[in-house]
């Protein structure tokens, strides 16, 4: 069976505002071959610009990419996981529940400390070669009874990944968030907290933050409230995701109160989508910055379509919103292809574009890169330009 799907090319008109053309139709099986065709192409001749990117949302285990995978699954061939298992392809859309199921699977790849660091090298990598300058990776330590790895050696064998990266030269700078998964309940909170300010007082400044992810439909924001004002004490940055899902209004409005640095998503803080001018005041008062993730609220089915990302709520608004990829891997996408979806659905330019990722800066946990990451950006300005 052949199946016959639109394809489209993203091209910039006179403006510089960034188009959606349709090109070609493409039958299935060459679909993805030829997409990462496409995009290296546009990517090099219509996108100069997203050579200087920050990736400010990125689960480590949910950004393991194709290959990583195929390298995984070779070393255990008796799980018999497929790449149809780890990944949600083009056109296909899940719930927010099977996407944790997906994750869960990688999970199961990704179980001794070797895995931990080819994953997080290659990730970085990646990341890397997409031209992301500043990374800040989020993961949640776990200890695997079989294998014998404990919490510790996972954030441990992070590090060795972030250091050696930087050792063999990649040109990218990259900060560890601890995350909290929400279903693991509060006693796990605050033990991962203290992990976090361990690592964060003894990696010299690699660790940077805190994370609280996980299947939002399950526990209360409220149980956690100790833990994360805990982290917020003892000076670790707050990313929190919040109001993933419609049902999270109060937890939104408790948590909110802390406040967190960043919030993830805030898909349902909005009035027009049930949550509330309350929610979208608190935010507002603290300037707090929101990560977006297009394609992985699309094909999570938490947003109907491209269109209606709230992106374009916060963006009018002035207000900080910085793009990012949220689970790269699982969502077969990267930073260059969520600015392209930002950009043609929205109808931004180029300076646009620039003007997104310039401000993302000051929306990192690192201030000490800061002033570094402004000047490159400013060097790097004049070539993608052509001016
Ligand atoms: C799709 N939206 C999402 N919403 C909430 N949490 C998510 C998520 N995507 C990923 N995670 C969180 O990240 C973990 C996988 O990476 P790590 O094993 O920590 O590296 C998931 O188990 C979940 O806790
Ligand atoms: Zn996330």
């Amino acid at each position: 069976m052949v199946f016959i799907l639109a394809y489209y090319c993203f091209c910039t008109d006179e403006r510089g505002t960034f188009r959606r053309l349709e090109i070609a139709p493409k039958d299935g099986p060459d679909l993805c071959r030829s997409t990462i065709f496409l995009r290296s192409w546009l990517i090099s001749f219509d996108f100069p610009m997203m050579s200087s990117k920050e990736e400010l949302h990125a689960h480590l285990n949910g950004s393991v990419s194709f290959s990583t995978i195929e390298k995984l699954v070779a070393r255990k061939p008796h799980l018999n996981i497929e790449h149809g298992m780890t990944a949600i392809r083009s056109g296909q859309r899940r719930t927010l529940d099977e996407c944790f199921q997906v994750l869960k699977v990688i999970h199961q790849l990704v179980d001794t400390e070797e895995d931990i660091l080819m994953v997080a090298k290659d990730v970085i990598r990646e990341f890397a070669a997409d031209g992301v300058k500043y990374l800040e990776l989020r993961s949640t330590p776990r200890k695997e009874k079989t294998t014998g790895m404990t919490k510790r050696r996972y954030v441990e064998t992070v590090i060795e990944a972030i250091r050696q990266c930087k050792n063999e030269g990649v040109d990218i700078e990259v900060r560890f968030l601890v995350a909290v998964d929400r279903r693991n309940g509060a006693e796990v909170a605050m033990e991962t907290v203290k992990l976090a300010e361990d690592f964060m007082l003894s990696t010299g400044g690699l660790v940077v933050g805190l994370d609280l992810s996980g299947d939002p439909t399950v526990g209360h924001g409220r149980d956690l409230l100790p833990a994360l004002q805990k982290a917020k004490n003892c000076g670790l940055k707050l990313s929190l995701h919040l109001s993933e899902v419609p049902s999270q209004a109060d937890e939104s409005e408790l948590l909110l109160n802390i406040p967190p640095d960043r919030i993830g998503h805030g898909t349902f803080l909005h009035p027009e989508v049930g949550g509330s001018q309350s929610l979208v005041d608190k935010v507002r008062k603290h300037n707090t910055p929101l990560e977006l993730c297009l394609t992985s609220n699309v094909k999570g089915q938490t947003v109907s379509s491209y269109s209606q990302h709230h992106f374009l709520y916060w963006y009018q608004m002035g207000h900080p919103s910085v793009i990012c990829t949220d689970d790269k891997g699982v969502f077969c996408t990267d930073l260059s292809q969520e600015y392209q979806l930002a950009a043609s659905t929205f109808n931004l330019s180029q300076e646009d574009m620039w003007t997104l990722s310039q401000k993302a800066i000051d929306c990192t946990f690192a201030p000490d890169l800061q002033q570094q990451l402004h000047q490159k950006w400013l060097e790097l300005r004049p070539t993608l330009f052509q001016l």
